[in-house]
């Protein structure tokens, strides 16, 4: 095994990797399991919005040409001929000086053209029949929303390529799309690798650690969007290396190893793409933690080598497992966002590549700021629980203050605050 790997610059790696993205095709999924998906199809209206004339408010409907010259001192009187409430229909047009009594959202009744809200007229009753005033002129459509004025029927209203949010879901739904074409998840099988390794419900024993990044690398897998099926550790053994992982390269549309991919005797991934014919797309990157992070191809097949280190880890999938995922599903920009943020607190220690420091974001008077989310180590976990942003700072020869401009590349976006302030 070569000791020397010639580092690329993190976009460069990148680009390497996003050249094999794959695309998800699409399928249809219920209404009720489109959170998050991504639309395969534009969504247009069926029909208008509203699909009838309706009243905004609970009132009167009227004609609006009998109120005509109505004013304080020329009081208007009408006949209150029916009630009817959202999802009922007048049993016949208004004629001449009647009204009918309407709750917000019913169809406003033939030859109506106006409501007057309850709080402008007066309401009373005389041999049984009921009658109000009203001491205004209304306009023609006065407190209408009209039929189409929100859409049409045909308009495109969320174009392919959106993701599917609460907002779209509504939208889905009145137009009656039980049904959506959305892109495929990804499903991404999970080997971690290393003899050291236990699993989650057993005792420490000496030597040997609990198996976290198969459970982190799950849970980023969900987060992107992709579906993770975690196929078990494996120990620092070639042969059980080589075959689970050559068993499983067709079964998934993307495999994630963790560990053994630097240059120690039990790093065995490298000698298991050569033998397996993979090739190799880089095994080195020019940033901090993740340098060894591997990424490699066999018949169209992605296979990632993460490094064992949890942080290095953690990065490595974020940067060139996020957006492939992000891509497959249909996001036309499928990488995570960067925002420009100040540096909250010194960080001295420079670096010759670029540093993705975990880390978390705050705000404070229109101005954003990003802080350190603990130890800065590759080999550290528990950074990561308090991470919502990946500061990146440049490499060079200084370190950063605090109050530099710096770049964010942001994780989520579920950071709350503990009260709700007064407007
Ligand atoms: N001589 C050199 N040594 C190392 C180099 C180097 O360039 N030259 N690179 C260092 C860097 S940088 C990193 S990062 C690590 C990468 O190591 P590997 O990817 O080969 O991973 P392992 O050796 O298998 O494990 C490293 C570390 O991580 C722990 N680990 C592994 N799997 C898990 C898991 N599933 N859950 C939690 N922790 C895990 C493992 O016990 C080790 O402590 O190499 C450096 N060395
Ligand atoms: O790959 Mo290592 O994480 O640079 O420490
Ligand atoms: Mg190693």
């Amino acid at each position: 095994m070569s000791l020397h790997r010639k580092p690329l610059l993190v976009f460069e790696a990148v680009h390497k990797v996003m050249a094999h993205r794959k695309n998800g095709r699409p399928e249809t999924v219920e209404l009720s399991e489109a959170d998050g998906r991504i639309l395969a199809e534009d969504l247009r209206a069926t029909h208008p919005v509203p699909p009838f004339d309706k009243s905004p408010y609970d009132g009167f409907a009227l004609r609006s040409e009998d109120t005509n010259g109505l004013s304080k001192e020329n009081v208007g009187t009408f006949r209150v001929i029916e009630t009817i409430g959202a999802g009922e229909q007048a049993s016949g047009p208004l004629q001449p000086g009647e009204a009918v009594r309407i709750m917000t959202g019913a169809e406003i009744p033939e030859k109506a053209d106006c409501v007057a809200m309850f709080e402008i007229t007066q309401s009373f009753e005389e041999n049984d029949q009921a009658y109000i005033t009203l001491k205004r002129t209304l306009e023609e459509d006065q407190n209408i929303i009209k039929e189409g004025s929100e859409n049409k029927e045909g308009d495109s209203l969320v174009a392919a390529g959106t993701r599917i949010n609460p907002g779209v879901k509504a939208l889905l739904a009145t137009f009656g799309y039980a049904e959506i074409q959305v892109y495929q998840r990804p499903a991404i099988g999970v080997f971690a690798t290393g003899t050291e390794l236990l699993e989650v419900d057993e005792p420490l024993e000496p030597g040997k650690i609990r198996n976290s990044n198969a459970y982190m690398i799950l849970s980023q897998i969900e987060r992107a969007g992709g579906q993770g099926f975690y196929l078990g550790k494996l120990d620092d053994d070639f042969d059980t290396c080589f075959d689970a992982v050559s068993r499983s390269l067709t079964d998934y549309d993307f495999l994630i190893t963790t560990g053994g991919v630097s240059v120690g005797d039990y790093d065995l991934m490298p000698d298991i793409y050569e033998k397996l014919g993979a090739e190799v797309l880089f095994n080195k990157v020019g940033m901090r933690p993740g340098s060894v992070t591997t990424v490699a191809e066999k018949d169209g097949q992605l296979l990632y080598g993460l490094s064992g280190n949890p942080s290095a880890c953690y990065v490595g999938f974020e940067l060139f497992v996020h957006p492939i995922i992000q891509n497959f599903m249909g996001n036309p920009e499928p990488h995570h966002r960067r925002i420009e943020a100040t540096l909250g607190e010194d960080f001295k220690k420079p670096n010759p590549f670029t540093r993705f420091v975990r880390g978390y974001l705050d705000f404070n008077k229109g101005q954003v700021f990003v802080y350190p989310a603990g130890i800065d180590k590759s080999a550290v976990v528990s950074s990561l629980a308090h991470t919502n942003v990946l500061i990146v700072l440049k490499g060079g020869t200084r370190g950063y203050q605090k109050g530099d401009q710096v770049e964010a590349i942001l994780l989520d976006g579920f950071q709350g605050q503990d009260q709700f302030e007064k407007e």
